[in-house]
C-alpha cells in the first residue's frame, strides 16, 4: 500500500522534488523500483526489518540510488519504507523466489558445517543462466547471507561484460568479508584480477578458459593455506552466453573449479544439458528467476560499463578519488595485445595450431589509435624474454586510460589512479575504450 508523506529533512543530500511515498509491506513481499534516467531516489526504512539483495537496511537512514538503478526491498517480517524522488516504476510484489533462494543458502550453509566438521572443503557453487535472469543478484544474495553467518566465501567473477568486482574486460576473484553495502555493493579490497581484454568471452574463448583455470588454481592454493576460505567456498558468477562455446566454457569452469553445485536460473534446457554433461556428484539445481529482474538494453549495459570504469578512477559516484594525468614515453613501456587475428590454417607456420595464436602476445606499436583505450598494467616482472610467457597468466595491478598520443614527441598521456611512475612497464591493451568527460 502506498501513501504520500511529507518530505523529511535531514543531513542527506536532498532529492529534487522529493515528496515521499510510503509503502507498507507485508511479510515475504518486496518493493521493486527503478530510478528514472537523470534522477536519484532515496529509500528509508521507517518500521520493521528489510533488506536489499541480502544486505540489511538500517532504520531511519536514507539510502540514495542513482539513475537507472533497479532495486528490490524485501522483508521477511513486514516493514514500512518510504521512497523520495522520481521513480520510473514502484510496486509491491508478493510473488518472489526469495524463499527458494533462502533455502538454497540454508543448504549451502549445511554443506559448510559438514565441511567444518569433517575437515573438508566448503561448497563451490557456479551460478549460470542466460542474460538478465538475476545471476549477479543471486550471487550477491548468497554471499551476503553467508558472510552474515561469519563465513568468508569468495566471489569469482567470470562475467567479462558486467563485472561486479573490477573494470569490464577482466576476470577476478574477491574474498568477501562483509555483506555488500546497500548502495555500493561489495567492498573491493585486494581482488585478484586477470586481463581478458574485451566484453565478450567469444572474442578469445581459449584465453577465457585459460584464465578460468588460472583463477581456479589460485583459489585452490588459497584454500590450502586458509581454512576459512576453504570452508566458505566460492560463488562463481558467469556470463549469459550459454550456447556453443559459451556452454563449453561453463562445463570447463565446472571442471576447473571442481564445483559441487550448479544453480541454473530460469532455463530448463541449460539445466538438462548440464545434468547430462557434468559428473553425477555435481548437484545441478534449477531455480526460477525473480519477476523483478529487468532486461537491460545494449545501451544500458554500455553505460553500466562506462560507469564501472569511471568508478575505478574517480570512486563511487565520482567523488572519492582523484586520478593523475601524466606523460609516458613510448620507450618506457611495452604494449601487447593478447591473441593474434586468426589466419587460415594453411598459412600457419609448420607445427603451429590456431589455438596457439589466441594466447600469443602481439606487440602493439604505439600510435594515435591507442587514444581512449583502457590498458591493464601487468604484474609480470619487467624485462627478459623468459617472463614474457607468463604475462598472459599474470594478474594485473591496475588500469590506465590513454587520453592523448603525441607521435612526434613519442609520448602518450595517461589517466592513472596513482601518480607517476607506473609500477610496471608491461601494458596489455583492451578492446574497451573510455572517454574521460570529467
Ligand atoms: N527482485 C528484483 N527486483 C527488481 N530488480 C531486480 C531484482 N533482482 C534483480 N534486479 C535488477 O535487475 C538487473 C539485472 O540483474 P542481474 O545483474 O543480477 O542479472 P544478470 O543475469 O546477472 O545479468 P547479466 O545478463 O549481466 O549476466 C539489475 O539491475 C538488478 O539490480
Amino acid at each position: 500500500m502506498a501513501t504520500e508523506v511529507a518530505e523529511k529533512t535531514g543531513e542527506d543530500v536532498p532529492v529534487p522534488g522529493a515528496g515521499g511515498t510510503r509503502f507498507d509491506l507485508e511479510k515475504e513481499t518486496e518493493l521493486r523500483f527503478e530510478v528514472e534516467a537523470g534522477e536519484r531516489v532515496q529509500l528509508e526504512l521507517l518500521t520493521g526489518l528489510a533488506e536489499v539483495f541480502g544486505s540489511e537496511l538500517n532504520r531511519n537512514k536514507k539510502y540514495t540510488f542513482g539513475p537507472g538503478s533497479k532495486i528490490a526491498v524485501f522483508t521477511w517480517q513486514g516493514c514500512g519504507v518510504c521512497l523520495y524522488g522520481k521513480t520510473e516504476v514502484a510496486y509491491v510484489s508478493k510473488d518472489t523466489p526469495m524463499l527458494l533462494y533462502l533455502n538454497t543458502h540454508a543448504a549451502l550453509e549445511q554443506m559448510r558445517r559438514l565441511a567444518e566438521r569433517d575437515n573438508e572443503r566448503g561448497p563451490r557453487v557456479m551460478v549460470v543462466g542466460p542474460t538478465d535472469v538475476g545471476k549477479s543478484t543471486v550471487c550477491r544474495l548468497l554471499l551476503s547471507y553467508a558472510v552474515r553467518l561469519g563465513r568468508r566465501p569468495t566471489l569469482v567473477e567470470l562475467d567479462v561484460g558486467q563485472s561486479g568486482v573490477s573494470v569490464p574486460g577482466t576476470m577476478s576473484a574477491l574474498c568477501i568479508e562483509r555483506p555488500a553495502d546497500v548502495e555500493e555493493g561489495f567492498s573491493v579490497q585486494a581482488p585478484l584480477v586477470f586481463h581478458f581484454g574485451s566484453t565478450s568471452p567469444g572474442t578469445n574463448i581459449k584465453l577465457y578458459n585459460k584464465l578460468t583455470s588460472s583463477l581456479a588454481e589460485v583459489y585452490s592454493q588459497r584454500c590450502e593455506v586458509n581454512r576459512k576460505a576453504s570452508v566458505g567456498g566460492c560463488i562463481i558468477n558467469t556470463c549469459g552466453w550459454v550456447k556453443g562455446s559459451g556452454y563449453q566454457a561453463l562445463v570447463h569452469c565446472a571442471s576447473a573449479f571442481e564445483v559441487d553445485v550448479v544453480l541454473v536460473l530460469d532455463q530448463e534446457r541449460l539445466y538438462n544439458e548440464l545434468k547430462r554433461d557434468l559428473p553425477h556428484f555435481v548437484r545441478v539445481v534449477l531455480l526460477p528467476k525473480s519477476g523483478g529482474v529487468v532486461e537491460r538494453s545494449k545501451e544500458c549495459r554500455r553505460e553500466t560499463r562506462d560507469e564501472k570504469i569511471r568508478e575505478y578512477f574517480y570512486g563511487f559516484r565520482g567523488v572519492s578519488f582523484y586520478p593523475h594525468a601524466f606523460d609516458v614515453r613510448f620507450s618506457d613501456v611495452r604494449i601487447y595485445k593478447i591473441g593474434a587475428p586468426s589466419i587460415p590454417d594453411s598459412c600457419l607456420p609448420l607445427g603451429m595450431s590456431q589455438d596457439d595464436t589466441q594466447l600469443k602476445l602481439v606487440p602493439v606499436t604505439p600510435g594515435r589509435d591507442l587514444t581512449h583505450h583502457v590498458l591493464s598494467v601487468s604484474c609480470a616482472e619487467d624485462g627478459e624474454e623468459g617472463s614474457r610467457r607468463g604475462v598472459v597468466e599474470s594478474p594485473v595491478c591496475g588500469f590506465i586510460v590513454v587520453t592523448a598520443v603525441d607521435t612526434q614527441a613519442q609520448v602518450m598521456t595517461v589517466l592513472s589512479p596513482a601518480p607517476r611512475p607506473l609500477p610496471r612497464h608491461t601494458l596489455l591493451i583492451m578492446d574497451i575504450r573510455f572517454i574521460d568527460l570529467k
